[in-house]
């Protein structure tokens, strides 16, 4: 699977129709395989939970509860009247879906990351492979270093849409602000002053991933990303409306419907679960692919630096602090397996 020390991209598994058979390596064991049984579906009819949508319109002290309880059951929630316009995230995904679908394989591996090291900028496929026998997911992605601005080099960025990097710089920007404005409220709704998390997490360290899962021509068998809670602080999720994120509730994994080309998704990441000290969790979550339509999500993550060390802000704790760096590296190096990560720091 290795071309010239270069991982194989999975959407040139997919062009031309060659391959109908999903090669051996990614394929998931029975445990771990999105079920596509039609039992499932059935059971699945009776009950479908829905995920909450918090309108950012309203005054903080409405908001306040319901944000409490989507952070504390879910971990995860859709985010409406952000303030962040729709043009903008329209923008994102069509900038993000040309690269993709309108260069050629030549030109995308022009900007490959580094594969030999984790979350390195630019275009690649294996983010969460922690070893040679990970089963890898089907997807490709081009992640780029958006903050502080020292991580910033735009000019390292694609150009083939001559507006990419303008957008790019922009939408970190605006996520950059509603992610602020979301760790104000989320503290607030637990009675802690609006920049408690803030500033325990200090700057943000933003990337931005754009996410592209080819079509897959047995998608029963795959995952376009393995279960995994985000290691960060928060991340805010864009996607087309094709669909495939699911989050994990209860034992049970739950289809995230795409709401509406206005709405972002906020999902928890690990370090506020920790400064919360457990009462809001991250969310498990995890994406599906099917057959027909390749999916772009854009996933921004703001994450503390790694010099910092991150504890509850809570009494008595219920999580060990943690040096970021020792966080993230333990992380990459045992993989994510859902949420074993966190759940090591467990007092
Ligand atoms: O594509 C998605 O919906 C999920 C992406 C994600 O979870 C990630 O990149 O960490
Ligand atoms: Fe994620």
């Amino acid at each position: 699977m290795e071309v010239a020390g270069n991982p194989i991209r999975v959407q040139s598994l997919v062009q031309d129709g060659k391959t109908v058979v999903v090669p051996p390596q990614y394929v998931q064991p029975p445990e771990t395989r999105p079920q596509h049984n039609n039992l499932q579906k059935e059971k699945k009819s009776f009950h479908v939970p829905i995920l909450p949508v918090i309108d950012l319109s309203k005054t903080s002290n409405s908001i306040s509860e319901q944000l409490g309880l989507a952070c504390r059951e879910w971990g995860a929630f859709h985010v409406i009247n952000h303030g962040v316009p729709v043009e903008l995230l329209d923008e994102m995904r069509r900038v993000g879906r040309s690269f993709f679908e309108d260069c050629t394989m030549d030109q995308k591996l022009s900007y490959s990351c580094d594969p030999n090291s984790p979350a390195s900028e630019g275009y690649g496929s294996r983010m969460l492979v922690s070893s040679n026998d990970t089963v890898l997911d089907w997807r490709d992605y081009y992640d780029h270093h958006t903050l502080p601005l020292s991580r910033r080099n735009s000019s390292h960025w694609p150009h083939f849409s001559s507006n990419y990097r303008e957008v790019v710089a922009e939408y970190s920007d605006q996520m950059n602000a509603l992610a602020q404005k979301l760790l104000g409220l989320i503290s607030e709704s637990l009675g802690l002053p609006n920049s408690c998390i803030e500033e325990a997490v200090g700057e943000f360290y933003q990337n931005i991933t754009v996410c592209y899962y080819p079509p897959c021509p047995q998608p029963e068998l795959t995952l376009g990303l393995q279960s995994h809670s985000d290691m960060g602080a928060i991340t805010l999720l864009i996607q087309d409306d094709v669909g495939g994120l699911e989050v994990s509730k209860d034992g049970e994994w739950v289809f995230v419907n795409p709401l509406s080309d206005a709405a972002i998704f906020v999902i928890l990441a690990d370090q506020t679960e920790i400064i919360t000290n457990g009462q809001y969790k991250s969310a498990q979550h995890r994406a599906i692919t099917n057959a027909k339509n390749a999916r772009l999500s854009v996933a921004t993550f703001h994450d503390p630096a790694k010099m910092k060390t991150i504890s509850p802000a809570f009494e008595p704790r219920k999580y060990r602090p943690v040096r970021y760096a020792d966080y993230v590296s333990s992380w990459y190096t045992k993989g994510p397996e859902g949420k074993r990560n966190i759940d090591a720091l467990l007092l």
